[in-house]
């Protein structure tokens, strides 16, 4: 198909060179699968059930790093309808993707497939997507039906992480007005991820292991399984469920709350038969924003947005992969 990345072709020496040993299956088990704290978000509307909501998020916060929201705020219209605008989207020729022709107007790194830097297969991410930031999304006046279906659920899920972000502070006795300062809409971003059929799926990963460079994380998948999350040493599968959202904890969080909520390594596993999408809301600040605890003593020394990013960048591009916050403890 003419849409497909070239994984094979560009990554044929990574595969000639692996090497299988007991760590290199990367399938899940049927017993592995997991059901992570589904917590129902209509319940914050009436008085009574206000304060054991709350007090469900920040401990799923807490313990899992991960859970999963219904009665969101977010239509399933709006969630299809984007949906369908990222398949159109994926399904352009790759040239067109890479070349961005179509694109012009979007900043260079929009499109990004593979792991460039990926020193072994391990490394090696087959998926592909595609980053919009909301100022990116306001200039793309040849695509009128996908800007309009991104603008809906970068607002809605913005609303959705803000409100999310303040109940986690007020829980842990912080200044909630730091999110509504720092995080703005145009400083968070849109993920479209798509994940092909894969001939060598026992070798490879779908998306690589990582925490992820936000505050939160709000994601919309497909029906298909995939997403598996790190608890106690052994990778759980995430059953999908299709009136809910996930919303993971990213290191930002992790580092605010002086490691009280939980930035937890994910992945998702390639299939050899099926493609997989999802969706995936980045809630971060400004570049300028600081990260630094209330909490004492603190567990990292303090840092800007941009020092982690940029760190971040670094490490991805001399190892393959980010360190992620051990760089920043005391
Ligand atoms: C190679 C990598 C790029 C990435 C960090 C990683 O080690 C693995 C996952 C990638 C990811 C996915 C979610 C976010 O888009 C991101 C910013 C993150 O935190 O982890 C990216 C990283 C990236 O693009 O630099
Ligand atoms: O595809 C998924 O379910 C998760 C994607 C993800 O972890 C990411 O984009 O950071
Ligand atoms: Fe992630």
């Amino acid at each position: 198909m003419d849409y497909e990345p070239q994984f094979l072709e560009t990554y044929k020496t990574l595969v000639q060179n692996h090497v299988e040993d007991s760590s290199s299956d990367y399938s899940c088990s049927t017993e592995e699968r997991c059901d992570i704290p589904l917590i129902d978000l209509g319940r914050l509307n009436h008085d009574h059930e206000r304060d054991e909501c709350m007090k469900e998020i920040a401990e799923a916060a807490r313990e899992w790093g991960f859970f999963q929201v219904v009665n969101h705020g977010i239509s399933q219209e709006l969630l299809l309808n984007l949906q369908i605008e990222q398949k159109k989207l994926f399904y352009q020729p790759f040239l067109n993707k890479s070349a961005q022709t179509s694109f012009s107007t979007l900043s260079a790194k929009t499109y990004r497939w593979g792991n460039a830097f990926a020193t072994n297969l391990r490394q090696l991410s087959w998926s592909e997507a595609f980053h919009f930031y909301l100022t990116d999304i306001s200039r793309m006046d040849q695509h009128q039906s996908l800007r309009s279906s991104l603008e809906a659920f970068a607002t809605r899920m913005f609303t959705l992480a803000e409100r999310l972000a303040e109940i986690l502070a007020c829980k842990l006795n912080t200044k909630s007005s730091y999110f509504h300062e720092h995080c703005l809409p145009k400083t968070s971003f849109i993920r479209l991820n798509r994940y092909p059929p894969c001939p060598i799926s026992s070798k490879v990963h779908g998306l690589l292991p990582h925490s992820d460079t936000s505050f939160l994380t709000i994601v919309h998948q497909d029906q298909v399984e995939g997403l598996q999350l790190m608890k106690d040493g052994k990778w759980l599968g995430v059953k999908p469920n299709p009136y809910a959202l996930v919303v993971n904890i990213g290191d930002l969080f992790q580092a605010l709350s002086n490691g009280v909520y939980k930035s937890i390594k994910h992945r998702v596993a390639a299939a050899e038969k099926v493609e997989r999408f999802s969706m995936a809301f980045f809630y971060c600040p400004s570049d300028e924003a600081v990260i630094k605890s209330q909490i004492k003593p603190p567990m990292y020394r303090k840092f800007t947005f941009r020092d982690y990013r940029q760190q971040t960048e670094k490490d991805v591009k001399q190892f393959g992969d980010k360190v992620g916050l051990s760089r920043f403890l005391l």
